[in-house]
């Protein structure tokens, strides 16, 4: 894939965000991968005057359910044109008092119960060989402090971590799955924090997500249970708080920003190379 544009950062929108908000689109990439189709056209936008990456995980009309996302072609379809740096945004469940619903969360570590994805580019299978990807950060520490200055800078607020629980979807928990995964350390919950950042990282990608919490799941504050509507509406009202966020955080990333080497370059240029399936 030639392209002339090389932003540092991308930004994948998630529920509802389907645009970069604030954005001006510059160009539209449509890239093919050896793992298949991304979700959509790579936008580059000017963001802040900066050139960012925008992709939205769901299509751009949420057409992608969180089960059928190809995060492979996602990731790989950023890192060809040169992005080194990824936030995603989540909307998330909160499943204890301590992360409440309006607040955002910078999360630091998953639980992962999702079944059939596929979650690595390392299997054995290709020119790449198998790496074994150490997961004790898979969310870039680097980028997750500067999200946490971004948020304190702008008052807004937030939660410094918090372990998310990575549901299958496309269907909520039940009360009873919801309690379990508290009981087992959960704080946070959503179907789509898994497996986007351990792939991120297999391609020496940084990545972090800015979690906006929009309902309290099953209701374990006595609020109303959580549904699509719901999630969509809080996420509506919350854009603008989200944009100004990310426009911070933007100021803040040095062009220099290097993410930490997780699997060998060599390793990740061989993924890099693999044949398209347009081209093989
Ligand atoms: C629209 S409700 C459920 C949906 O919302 C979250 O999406 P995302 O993480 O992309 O913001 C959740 O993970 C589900 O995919
Ligand atoms: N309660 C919830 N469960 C899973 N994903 C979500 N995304 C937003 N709220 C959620």
């Amino acid at each position: 894939m030639k392209t002339e544009w090389r932003p540092t950062l991308a930004v994948i929108g998630g529920s509802g965000m389907y645009q970069l908000p604030g954005s001006q689109l510059l160009d539209q990439l449509n890239v093919e991968t050896p793992f298949g189709s991304p979700s959509a056209a790579i936008s580059m936008v000017k963001f802040n005057d900066q050139l960012l990456a925008f992709l939205p995980r769901h299509g751009p009309a949420h057409r992608v359910a969180p089960q059928q996302i190809n995060h492979r072609a996602n990731l790989w379809a950023l890192a060809s044109v040169g992005v080194r740096a990824v936030i995603s945004s989540a909307a998330v469940g909160s499943l204890v008092a301590g992360q409440p619903r309006g607040s955002f969360s910078v999360i630091s570590d998953f639980f992962d119960r999702t079944w059939g994805r596929a979650d690595t580019f390392y299997d054995g299978g290709s020119a790449a060989g198998v790496q074994h990807l150490p997961a004790a950060d898979a969310f870039c520490p680097q980028l997750r402090s500067l999200l946490i200055d971004s948020l304190r800078e702008l008052a807004e607020p937030h939660q410094q971590q918090a372990v998310v629980a990575v549901i299958n979807g496309p269907r909520f928990s039940s009360p009873a799955e919801s309690a379990w995964l508290t009981a087992a350390g959960a704080e946070l919950i959503s179907m789509t924090q898994y497996p986007e950042p351990v792939l991120a990282a297999e391609l020496n990608l940084g990545y972090a997500a800015l979690a906006y919490i929009t309902d309290a799941d099953t209701g374990h504050d006595g609020s109303e249970p959580v549904s699509a509507a719901l999630v969509m509406s809080r996420l509506g009202e919350a854009q603008p708080r989200i944009q100004a966020v990310l426009s911070v955080l933007v100021s803040k990333l040095a062009a220099s920003y290097q993410p930490q080497e997780r699997v060998p370059a060599a390793a990740v240029a061989a993924v890099l190379q693999l044949p398209t399936s347009a081209g093989a």
